[in-house]
């Protein structure tokens, strides 16, 4: 395997203004090369492809920078993380940020400790359970400033499990694929009813991934509804995911 980033990686970094730093591409470089030997012995992740590693993952997990960055250490919950997307990715371009890892699988929390103790990430908890449990604990509930889960659930169910975590004015940030007009329809009214609004709806303009893949950022408007967690399935109908 290639220990070079490619031409497609190095400029979606440089479309983020983050090329230059030798650190950030060698954080990376390590992040592919464990993940890949993980996956041989625990399939964390279907992307076995190195350069997919770099742009389906890496990149993709990035460009939620496109619609919320900061540079103040702000709380960050990452839900149903799996081997780290995006919350591990967004920790090393952002060190400054504090991160929590939720993930429900024990194999995918052994991974994420690993990554987080090899790339000697600070501030970063790794949180082994179900997020719909851990919101029931005081000191994570109405606790993040940002909250964002990808490919975890369904707009209304994901809006549901999110919010909680939220601090009033916080931000939901969800990365999307495909047409979504649907589910945004439906995931505006299960926002409503956990105290949020859709503020943007935008296409991600990263190289490589300009697939339908879209962010959205509901804004939570008041302190999360003292009921939750109901079941998932009250807004879904579906069992969870
Ligand atoms: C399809 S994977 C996506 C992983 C990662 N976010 C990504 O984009 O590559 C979904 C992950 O969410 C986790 N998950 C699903 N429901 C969860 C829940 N209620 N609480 C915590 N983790 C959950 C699963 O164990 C799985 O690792």
């Amino acid at each position: 395997m290639s220990d070079q980033i490619s031409t497609v990686f190095q400029a979606g970094l440089a479309q983020l203004g983050l090329a230059d730093s030798e650190h950030i591409v060698n954080a990376f470089l390590r992040y592919r090369q464990e993940l890949l030997d993980w996956n041989t012995r625990f399939n964390l992740t279907a992307i076995k492809d190195p350069e997919e590693v770099l742009t389906k993952h890496f990149l993709d997990s990035l460009s939620l920078l496109q619609i919320y960055d900061t540079q103040e250490p702000v709380r960050i919950l990452d839900i149903g993380s799996g081997a780290g997307f995006p919350g591990i990715p967004l920790k090393i371009v952002r060190p400054q940020w504090r991160v929590t890892l939720i993930e429900a699988t024990g194999k995918k929390i052994t991974f994420l400790q690993h990554m987080v103790d090899t790339l000697q990430l600070e501030n970063v908890e790794v949180l082994h359970g179900r997020a719909e449990d851990i919101a029931h604990q005081p000191k994570y509930r109405g606790h993040f400033d940002m909250v964002t889960a990808r490919a975890v659930s369904a707009l209304p169910a994901l809006l549901e499990c999110c919010a909680p975590f939220c601090r009033k004015g916080g931000a939901l940030v969800l990365p999307k694929k495909g047409d979504m007009a649907d589910e945004i329809a439906r995931g505006r009214r299960a926002g409503g009813l956990v105290g949020t609004h859709l503020k943007a709806d935008q296409p991600v303009t990263l190289p490589d991934l300009t697939d339908g893949r879209r962010l959205l950022l509901w804004i939570q408007e008041k302190p999360s509804p003292t009921l939750y967690p109901r079941s998932w399935a009250l807004l879904t109908k579906k069992p969870l995911p």
